[in-house]
């Protein structure tokens, strides 16, 4: 009989969340495969209660503390233990389990990922923003507790199953499907609503990871995710443009073979590789591939004139470690006020690049690789702070 795996899994509520759910409540032959230690949610108290009582977690958190007595009686007469505030988040995190999947949207994962990475748990992460910022540091401390960084963002989940890091690698290739702007003009760009914005021609993702799709910021956060985790210069990772997002990522090696994970876009399949590595689960709600029933796949490569950000990537990784943790803070409050319709999409980017642009010219000091966690926390802060006057001025 196969043991059961704990799992704890943050941001319930969240589209990757969701899919986790599904997975974790599915049976196999009519028997559990996980029991659910922890979940969390920010806000969606109802929708987190109801995924406490469909998995039987042990622990649930909420990170609106004003929310936890809601959460307490929507609970009530369930063995759900109950916490709040980001303090509760972390305890989520921190209670022993063998795989952690980090499915919080944005920088605010990094604390509670760091907690599971303590606590010596796996980590199935798809919060991509906590590597972007803490990158060396965020291995280096998953090495000394043993934990396993297993990726789930698509790609990084796709190279994964791929690479083989006994041989020699030319090339890491990161697919993108170019967003629902791959063929907009740059006037249409600068028009652009929230609600185009969002709308991603073969995904379904929360509104930040949309938005990011949308301007690419989201393939550069995975160039800058891919570096760190494969520790590959950006000089070997290429980024191309594949609309039909059913080539998740390829990896050139040096006799000329290049090895690809194919597969329907449902991250199903990315994450329940995450909860069952070593070994694959059956997932039987994934559509299957069908490439005769597709017919083409395209392929082109990104205009870097509507698309900026990756050039910024990639400068960001030549600059140092604290380039990166700069340019994802900048750019979560850009994507916030944009969808709070105060400014514009392509500003997203130029408050961005221009954040970086003060950095990197010393108005906060000769920048230096962050030494550890709490310079990395000071950093977001500053950028943040840097972000929000960029956009008043
Ligand atoms: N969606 C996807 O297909 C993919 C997502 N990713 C990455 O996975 C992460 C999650 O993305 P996605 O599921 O789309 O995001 P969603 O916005 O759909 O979900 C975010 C989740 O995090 C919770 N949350 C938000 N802010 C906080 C906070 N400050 N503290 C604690 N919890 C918080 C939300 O709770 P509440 O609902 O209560 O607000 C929700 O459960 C992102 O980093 C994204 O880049 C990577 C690849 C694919
Ligand atoms: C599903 C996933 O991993 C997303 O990060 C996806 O890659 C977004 O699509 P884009 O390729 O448009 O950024
Ligand atoms: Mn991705």
């Amino acid at each position: 009989m196969s043991k059961i795996k704990r799992v704890s899994l943050l941001g319930a509520t969240g589209s990757i969340g969701k899919s986790t759910l599904s997975l974790l409540t599915q049976q196999c032959n009519g028997m559990p495969e996980f029991q659910v230690v922890s979940l969390s949610a920010q806000s969606n108290v109802r929708a987190l209660a109801d995924a406490a009582k469909a998995t039987g977690a042990e622990f649930a958190a909420i990170g609106d503390g004003s929310l936890l007595e809601e959460l307490r009686a929507l609970l009530k007469g369930t063995n759900t233990v109950c916490g709040a505030g980001e303090g509760g988040v972390i305890e989520a995190a921190s209670r022993p389990c063998e795989t952690l999947v980090s499915a919080i949207s944005g920088a605010a994962a990094l604390k509670p990922t760091l907690a599971a990475i303590r606590q010596g748990s796996n980590i199935a992460l798809a919060n991509k923003e906590s590597i972007v910022c803490a990158g060396t540091l965020l291995l280096e401390e998953a090495r000394k507790h043993g934990s396993q960084i297993l990726p789930v963002d698509s790609e990084h989940n796709a190279i994964f199953q791929v690479l083989d890091v006994r041989k020699r690698i030319e090339k890491l290739v990161l697919t993108a499907s170019g967003g629902p702007f791959r063929t907009a003009s740059l006037e249409e760009m600068k028009l652009a609503t929230s609600a185009q914005a969002i709308s991603h021609p073969n995904w379904s993702m929360g509104a930040k990871i949309s938005v990011d799709s949308a301007s690419m910021m989201n393939k550069s956060l995975e160039l800058i995710e891919a570096s760190y985790l494969f520790d590959i210069p950006e000089s070997q990772i290429d980024v191309l443009i594949h609309p039909q997002s059913i080539i998740h990522s390829l990896v050139a090696y040096d006799d000329g073979s290049v090895l690809a994970q194919l597969g329907m876009p449902d991250m199903r399949t990315p994450i329940s590789y995450a909860l069952s590595w070593p070994n694959r689960m059956n997932v039987p709600g994934v559509h299957r591939l069908d490439l005769a029933q597709i017919g083409e796949l395209n392929f082109e490569k990104p205009d870097p004139i509507r698309f900026p950000a990756i050039e910024l990537a990639r400068k960001c990784l030549a600059l140092g470690a604290w380039a990166p943790n700069v340019f994802n803070a900048a750019n979560e409050i850009a994507v916030d006020l944009f969808l709070k319709n105060k400014i514009g999409f392509m500003d997203i980017t130029s408050v961005t690049k221009s954040v970086l642009e003060r950095f990197e010219l010393g108005e906060y000091g000769t920048m230096s690789d962050p030494k550890n966690f709490e310079d990395v926390f000071e950093l977001d802060r500053l950028a943040r702070k840097q972000a929000l006057e960029e956009i008043q001025a």
